[in-house]
């Protein structure tokens, strides 16, 4: 049978703790709600007490929704050995679980509280009674217990032999400075819950050398009952153990435990912590980052193909997400298939050669091309394909000074004849356009006029890789429109241009 994990979200304490993050009351009721209803965490710590009068008012909101719901006891807030200002706190905002913060290692107890032991615990008690009193549940947090372990060991055995005897519900383990290793973390515990069996232990895991995910797997695995973890690892410092990255560790490693947590609303919830934080959700980050389901290099995309080779259990799907296939240099013609086969749309070989030789240019050039690009790279190689090219731009220079006429001087091949002309105009295009007339009146052609001039970036793409220009021409009493794609504004103009003249 699988034993129960508890998880606890501590985005809205310890996260709200990342520099410069604030979370407004409307933001962390809204949160709250997504992460008991949708998330579907056991518990949430969401607030520090006696911090603000915002944070009051958003506990009060908080509590208010919860009780009505009848999941109060899922709201946590984190107090102080204060003589009881924070219960009073507490009372005030309706909350009924206090996560009293108190000194797990003898180096903070002596330096910061000044205390023996012998007071520290005696404050304690009289808190855990006016409590209990006050119908508010107790967990303690030992803060710095980590370090407690390493430098004072005996203090922390002291302390849980007291803290074990008190009417509490959970001993809260703080790794509070994200110093331990793995084994550490997995020796401690083990310990602890060997000498403490009727206790519940949370483990609460910290990310200054990275070891965040690790050492809560080693927490678990060493038998502790409940995690504390952030939404995309906010938090102190480095942060907390992520949501995201623990979930599927839990649901892919440690089979013996079950947890509540709906994996497919970590995307979700993910995203809307960033945006509420402003702060950005790395590309790389594990589960919930831009491009951990994009594959880049051809051959991965291949493999997919055949038998899934390049897949691992992380399936994008798990997490409400899709597996994308990058458009870049070194894509090559799967990825581009890929996209091609989501679009609907299929190409002969030789038309399939001509966009990835096109997607390739654009990566030489740092271009990043997505799927909503590609009918237009499409559309624009289909659209050189139906004219014999007689003429070709071979170069020109445009100058856009303050102060001075936009002028160009351009040069053309035409059947074969090498021409040049310089001329001015209102804009950097009409000058180019002034200089192509000149060399075309002096053989006797009369350019069509331009009638109509619409610059666009293809709906969707959220790359910044390329931009179309469409051009309508009157020739006489025709009208034809040609269409030029680049990703500089002026070069897609001078593009859709040299269609024109390969028309007319
Ligand atoms: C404030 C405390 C509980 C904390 O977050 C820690 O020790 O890591």
């Amino acid at each position: 049978m699988k034993r129960k994990l508890e998880i606890m979200d501590t985005t809205l304490r310890d996260g709200e703790q990342t520099s410069g993050v604030s979370f407004s009351v409307s933001e962390k009721l809204t949160l709250a709600k997504l992460l008991v209803e949708e998330l579907k965490v056991d518990r949430i710590e969401v607030a520090s007490a006696r911090v603000s009068d915002g944070e009051l008012e958003a506990v009060k909101q908080i509590a208010k929704w919860a009780s009505a719901e009848n999941c109060i006891d899922k709201v946590e807030v984190l107090t102080f050995v204060d003589g009881g200002v924070s219960i009073e706190w507490m009372k005030k905002a309706g909350a009924k679980v206090q996560n009293l913060l108190t000194k797990g290692s003898l180096n903070h107890l002596t330096h910061q509280l000044k205390k023996t032991p012998e007071e520290h615990f005696s404050d304690i008690e009289r808190t855990i009674a006016l409590a209990s009193k006050n119908n508010i549940d107790t967990n303690v947090y030992l803060e710095d217990w980590s370090n407690g372990m390493r430098n004072s060991k005996e203090y922390v055995f002291q302390y849980l032999d007291f803290l074990t005897q008190q009417p509490i519900k959970r001993v809260l383990l703080p790794d509070t400075l994200g110093i331990l290793t793995h084994t550490e973390t997995f020796d401690y515990i083990t310990e602890i819950v060997a000498r403490y069996p009727n206790t519940h232990f949370d483990f609460h895991g910290h990310n200054d050398y990275d070891l965040g995910v690790a050492n809560v797997m080693e927490a678990v695995k060493a038998g502790c009952h409940g995690l504390h973890l952030t939404v995309n690892g906010m938090g102190e410092r480095a942060g907390n153990a992520p949501m995201a990255s623990v979930v599927a560790v839990i649901h892919d490693f440690l089979t013996d435990v079950k947890i509540n947590v709906s994996e497919s609303s970590l995307y979700k919830v993910s995203k809307l912590v960033s945006a509420f934080t402003g702060v950005g959700i790395p590309y790389n980050k594990p589960i919930v980052g831009d491009n951990v389901f994009t594959q880049t290099a051809g051959i991965h995309a291949d493999g997919d193909s055949k038998n899934n080779l390049y897949f691992n259990d992380l399936l994008p799907e798990r997490f409400g997400r899709k597996r994308k296939y990058a458009l870049g240099k070194t894509s090559g013609k799967a990825n581009i298939q890929k996209n091609l086969q989501e679009l609907g749309l299929t190409l002969n070989d030789d038309e399939l050669k001509k966009v990835t030789q096109r997607i390739i240019e654009l990566g030489d050039k740092k271009e990043r091309v997505t799927k909503e690009d590609l009918p237009y790279i499409i559309s624009d190689i289909l659209d050189s394909g139906n004219h014999q090219q007689k003429v070709f731009i071979k170069s020109y220079v445009l100058t856009h000074s303050m102060g001075l006429r936009p002028s160009t001087t351009v040069s053309l091949e035409i059947n074969g004849e090498l021409l040049e002309a310089h001329a001015q105009g209102d804009g950097q295009y009409d000058a180019f356009m002034n200089a192509l007339r000149k060399l075309y009146v002096s053989k006797k052609i009369e350019l069509p006029n331009l009638i109509d001039y619409v610059v666009r970036i293809p709906p969707g793409s959220n790359s910044d890789a390329l931009c179309e220009t469409i051009i309508t021409w009157q020739n006489k009493s025709e009208e034809f429109i040609t269409r030029g794609l680049d990703s500089d504004q002026t070069v897609s103009a001078i593009k859709a241009t040299e269609k024109m003249l390969n028309i007319i």
